[in-house]
């Protein structure tokens, strides 16, 4: 088998979307019937996929809002970004759009790896305000690769992970392809 890789993910979004309870689903199996604002917290898990092991460490952050300064541990050796919103909340969803805008800023106009999450499409249609098309063309224009899910669902959150690891391997490909070096 091939060495581990070791991949670093950040979390972000606004408070309340989920990213906690994303994170639980996918390293504990389980989901949290109340809800505790976090403050910040590292989840590590041995994980392969395929013919690959990973070392994955994934940094659930407290909630953004537009004014937040990520701090530069969040920008400096991190791998690749997931951007939770609720699909029941169109406050989040300008919030993932100023997040990418704070990251855009702090890391320069370079590939990132990306997965856009839209969380709680468990919840009755009426409760809907961002359309899953909106969130598409969103992912598209950041180049990023886009996701609906439900933290009540342990095969879909776990999708969430794959997909970024995925998402890293695709960017760092292109990197080497078109020689950018935009390593931080
Ligand atoms: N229906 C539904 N509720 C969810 C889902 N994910 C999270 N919740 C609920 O939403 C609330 C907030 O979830 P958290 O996981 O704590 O959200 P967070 O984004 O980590 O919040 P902060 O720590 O404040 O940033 C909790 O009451 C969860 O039970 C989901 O997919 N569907």
């Amino acid at each position: 088998m091939a060495p581990v890789k070791h991949r670093k993910i950040v979390m972000l979004g606004y408070p309340s979307v989920g990213k906690s309870s994303l994170a639980l689903q996918f390293f504990k199996g389980d989901f949290p019937k109340d809800y505790e604002p976090t403050i910040e917290n590292t989840w590590s898990k041995t994980f392969v996929m395929g013919s690959d092991e990973f070392e994955l460490d994934v940094v659930d952050t407290a909630g953004q809002d537009e004014y937040s300064l990520l701090p530069q541990s969040f920008i400096f050796g991190i791998h690749g970004y997931i951007v939770v919103y609720s699909v029941a909340c169109s406050r989040s969803f300008q919030i993932a759009r100023a997040i990418h805008s704070i990251l855009v800023d702090k890391r320069g106009k370079c590939l990132m790896p990306i997965v856009l999450v839209g969380n709680k499409n468990d919840l009755p249609t009426h409760c809907r305000e961002v359309k899953p098309e909106d969130g598409k063309k969103l992912a598209e224009s950041w180049g990023a690769a886009f996701l609906e899910v439900s933290a009540k669902d342990p095969e879909r959150s776990k999708l969430i992970f794959t997909k970024m690891i995925e998402e890293i391997d695709r960017v760092e490909r292109s990197f080497d392809e078109e020689k950018k070096c935009c390593v931080m």
